[in-house]
């Protein structure tokens, strides 16, 4: 619940309120007569409206008739930045910026749950959800499971059920409903991802972290629906920094001396990480078996000793390290981190299966050029003798750059491309992938194969014993976008266990 009188002074501190119009009159101050009324219901879409219901006329797609549609079905308030010609009885709430202002009302709505959670936000272009789930295994037996998760994959409320997400960072509005929600649920600390594009659309405006860990950066999401360029990827990105208390910032990352910069202008709380790198606050020298070693010169979180992880490549020790010092700095004690990390599994993310005649197989979700290139050049080290072949497609619609990217990633590493499908949206497989191919050398085989499990089978088929297949990009998605629509996917790794079960 929500006075229409508080909602109006906490607009006017964030200098975003224009004017009311009631009964066809515009006011600066809330309307006489409605200024007891309070806000029992906070929507963006005009299909969940309830009676005295505030609607939120926002977004890109966003048309009058939602809102016609929101009145007849009872919303009293409505927030917009224009006013609409509209036949409404109840109140317009004119503001300079929609997105704003629905976060600043929806935390005020929900009470501020983000003052009743331990907050660990993480972004950077690679290893957020991986990271994430680190941070959640150990969490759970920290908090006794009262640690809920925000991630690209999936949405934890009450520290164990797990419901699919829709986007990274929900918008505001959901993501203070769900965090009340997780409150309820007891729960003390939240786990999230924070995408870039949430800073650009303003869905976590005015919102702190208690710790916030930026894990690399590399240019992704430029196109047409996402960045502009990459200046302002990066400025979205960097702007976590701004607004954590705590901040872990990994050295080996491009750009660290300007996040460091930008970290310490506004926390002196800074902690940095890095593999085997004398100068960072805590490193990690990887030891045979999947384990590593942390070390510091002088451990105020008290987290230095051995740790092993299940996910292969020591781009995850580094994930699962920032890992570790965030969770330390929110109260998890070492044993904890160590059984947490021992037993964390991130589906989809370099899962390893050995076919019947001796071919390894990675499953892994990277679908960008820093992710590419970390893992072929990991699978390369590992299996230096042999092919490498590389099962791969790119999305339609958005991330266009990364075409070109994998055809330079596939130029240094692959032997054979297989190249198919990756949820292509609105756009012709064929074409992306001649987009790919046209980055491509001479030197790399190609095959062209649109269906993505006869791509798998012809991988597994055709590699030999030395050989390493990498299917790349869709990790553990069971769907293809294909204009606008999720189609179900059996699944990579499904596919790979069921030919490898049937003799492969
Ligand atoms: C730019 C942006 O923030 N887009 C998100 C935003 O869209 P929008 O505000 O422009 O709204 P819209 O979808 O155009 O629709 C307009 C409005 O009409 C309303 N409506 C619609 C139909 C109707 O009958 N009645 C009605 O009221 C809708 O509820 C909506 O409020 O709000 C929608 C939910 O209301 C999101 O689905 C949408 O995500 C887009 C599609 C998306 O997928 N964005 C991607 C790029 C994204 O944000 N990705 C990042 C991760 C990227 C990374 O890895 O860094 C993420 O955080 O997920
Ligand atoms: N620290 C890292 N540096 C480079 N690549 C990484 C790193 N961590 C993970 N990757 C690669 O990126 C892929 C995606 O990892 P993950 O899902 O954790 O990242 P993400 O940041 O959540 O990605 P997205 O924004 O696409 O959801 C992994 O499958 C792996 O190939």
């Amino acid at each position: 619940m929500l006075s229409l009188e508080t909602l109006t002074q906490r607009l006017i501190e964030h200098d975003l309120l224009k004017e009311f119009i009631y009964q066809n009159q515009w006011s600066y101050q809330t309307p006489k007569a409605v200024d007891t009324l309070t806000i029992g219901h906070l929507t963006y879409d005009s299909r969940t409206i309830q009676e005295g219901s505030l609607f939120f006329c926002k977004g890109i797609g966003f048309k009058q008739s939602y809102l016609e549609q929101a009145i007849s079905a009872g919303a009293f308030f409505y927030v917009a930045e224009t006013v609409y010609e509209v036949e409404h009885h109840g109140v317009g709430i004119i503001v300079t910026d929609i997105k704003k202002a629905m976060a600043v009302i929806s935390m005020a709505f929900y009470g501020y749950p983000q003052n009743e959670l331990k907050i660990i936000a993480y972004t950077g272009t690679k290893g957020k959800t991986t990271a994430a789930y680190f941070c959640k295994y150990i969490m759970e037996i920290a908090t006794k499971e009262k640690t809920a998760l925000f991630s690209t994959m999936e949405t934890i409320l009450d520290g164990k059920t797990a419901t699919k997400s829709l986007l990274t960072t929900p918008e505001s509005l959901d993501l203070y409903r769900m965090m009340r929600e997780a409150v309820t649920n007891g729960m003390s600390h939240l786990i999230m991802e924070v995408s870039s594009q949430a800073y650009k659309t303003n869905r976590v405006y005015g919102l702190s972290f208690d710790v916030g860990v930026f894990l690399n950066i590399s240019p992704d999401h430029i196109g047409a629906i996402e960045h502009p360029d990459f200046d302002d990827y990066f400025y979205c990105k960097r702007q976590l920094l701004h607004h954590s208390k705590q901040v872990i910032l990994n050295r080996d990352s491009d750009y660290f001396e300007m996040l460091a910069e930008f970290s310490r202008a506004n926390t002196s709380e800074v902690l940095t990480y890095g593999q085997d790198c004398p100068e960072a606050d805590y490193r990690f020298h990887s030891l045979a078996g999947g384990e590593f070693e942390v070390t510091s010169h002088q451990d105020v979180l008290k987290v230095t000793g051995t740790y092993g992880i299940n996910l292969l490549g020591d781009f995850n020790q580094g994930n699962a390290l920032s890992a570790i010092m965030a969770t330390s700095l929110v109260g998890a004690d070492q044993q904890a981190i160590h059984t947490g990390l021992s037993k964390a599994r991130v589906a989809g993310r370099m899962e390893k299966m050995v076919t019947g005649k001796g071919t390894s197989v990675y499953v892994d979700y990277a679908h960008n050029y820093l992710s590419l290139q970390t893992l072929l050049s990991f699978v390369r080290l590992e299996h230096p003798a042999g092919q490498l072949y590389v099962v791969i497609g790119s999305t339609g619609g958005k991330g266009v750059s990364r075409r070109a990217d994998f055809g330079r990633v596939l130029s240094d590493f692959a032997d054979v491309a297989i190249l198919t499908t990756d949820d292509p949206g609105n756009e012709a497989p064929e074409m992306i992938i001649a987009d790919i191919t046209a980055a491509l050398v001479e030197r790399v085989e190609r095959r062209i194969i649109l269906d993505r499990k006869a791509a798998i089978t012809f991988a597994l088929e055709t590699a030999k014993a030395e050989d390493v297949v990498v299917l790349a990009g869709k990790g553990n998605d069971l769907y293809q976008i294909v204009e606008g629509q999720r189609i179900p996917y059996e699944g990579d790794l499904k596919i790979t266990e069921t030919l490898i079960g049937s003799g492969y």
